[in-house]
């Protein structure tokens, strides 16, 4: 699975310096989408942010019963396993190994709400993260921008990657084949002091803030719209937006799009995301840091990814394909996905990440009786 379902965007291509030159920018002239472009766009939309009935819950949900819901999660269940249930085998095939903790925010941490500056962390969650992160290197790896992402999460036991991993600060200097070709510095801010700063998409900047200002002009008149500046990619919310003008908001960002051939779109959940057309996703953002923290290779790491989207899938998949570690998916409902095992929602997110704290302490305890 790919999280770039992008019907009418261009394929991805490598990073190039100084594509933002050359990149043609005319005023947006609006183009009529056809029926067929119009319901890819739409299937898009649909598909990535399916309607949910809270499993056990009476809901107003069109299609099946709750009864037919509940056995289709628990068929879901046998192939994507609850994270909770099977911690013991999880905990089994991390015995003797350096786990490392990658942590997606919106639908992980925190619970999906409509207004998405309201997503805050309770401070049970806030107070499970920071003791996990005590016992393991944890980095939160987000598609908001950094900065906003460590002012809801407020704690500085962890490493940040904002942007889906296209602005990263930390000890990012052991991944030597990575600096050289993936505009890595040293940062010179007193505030980041011996660690480099990561930002492969920084030419794309003044563009990003280009298409911002005109997607925030172009969208205003549609009720309950909202865009998201997050640095090196931009959110168009429509969570809140009557589903009769879904259309209408997609013809609205296609429009704005087809002027900028260097930003395509991803779907997440319920939210349109804009970002530059280069090789970059979690995946590689995951890849990256490993590398970093010295943990890219050997049996004796296991990384472990929680996540609950679509661009949450590249990091799953890396982990799958490079059959070194754990994605653990959060979904009430069933979904294609690449991860080995489930968690049903944020609850439970806590709920595992408390039990490795458990298991933590009891594996220096034991160790200390044997010594
Ligand atoms: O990578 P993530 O940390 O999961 O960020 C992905 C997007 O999350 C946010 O949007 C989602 O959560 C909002 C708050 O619960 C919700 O209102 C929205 O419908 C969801 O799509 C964030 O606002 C986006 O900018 C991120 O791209």
């Amino acid at each position: 699975m790919s999280s770039t379902l992008s019907p009418c965007s261009s394929p991805a291509t490598p990073f190039s310096s100084g594509l933002y030159l050359t990149i043609p920018r005319r005023k947006p002239m609006p183009s009529k989408l056809d029926d067929l472009q119009i319901s890819g766009w739409l299937d898009a939309m649909k598909s990535s942010s399916p309607p949910r009935r809270p499993l056990g819950k009476d809901a107003n949900f069109e299609g099946e019963t709750e009864e037919e819901d509940s056995l289709a999660y628990r068929t879901w269940l046998k192939e994507y396993p609850s994270a909770l249930s099977s911690f013991e085998k999880i905990t089994d095939y991390a015995k003797g190994k350096k786990i490392a903790l990658f942590l997606d925010y919106d639908g992980t941490l925190s619970p999906i709400v409509d207004n998405p500056d309201h997503a805050f962390m309770s401070n049970a969650m806030r107070s499970a993260v920071k003791n996990v992160a005590k016992f393991f290197p944890a980095t939160i790896i987000s598609g908001r921008s950094r900065d906003k992402v460590y002012e809801f999460v407020g704690l500085e036991e962890l490493l940040y990657a904002g942007s889906h991993g296209m602005d990263m600060v930390g000890p990012l200097t052991n991944s030597h084949s990575f600096l050289s070709s993936h505009n890595c510095i040293s940062s010179n801010d007193k505030q980041f002091k011996d660690l480099s700063i990561f930002q492969p998409a920084r030419e794309f900047l003044p563009m990003i803030d280009e298409v911002f200002r005109s997607l925030v002009e172009n969208t205003r008149d549609i009720k309950g719209s909202k865009v998201e500046n997050n640095k090196f990619c931009l959110s168009v919310h429509y969570r809140l937006v009557d589903e009769k003008n879904w259309a209408l908001i997609a013809q609205r960002v296609h429009d704005i799009l087809r002027t900028y051939p260097r930003m395509h779109i991803t779907y997440g959940r319920k939210v349109l995301e804009i970002r530059p057309v280069i090789n970059w996703d979690k995946g590689k953002a995951i890849e990256l840091l490993l590398e970093s923290l010295g943990m890219n290779d050997g049996d004796d790491v296991l990384p472990i990814y929680v996540g609950d989207d679509l661009t949450d899938e590249d990091a799953f998949k890396v982990l799958r394909e490079g059959k070194r570690g754990y994605g653990i998916v959060v979904s009430s409902v069933p979904k294609e996905t690449d991860a080995h095992f489930s968690l049903k929602d944020p609850s439970e997110v806590m709920l595992f990440l408390r039990a490795l704290v458990r298991w933590k302490k009891s594996q220096i305890a034991a160790a200390h009786r044997s010594a």
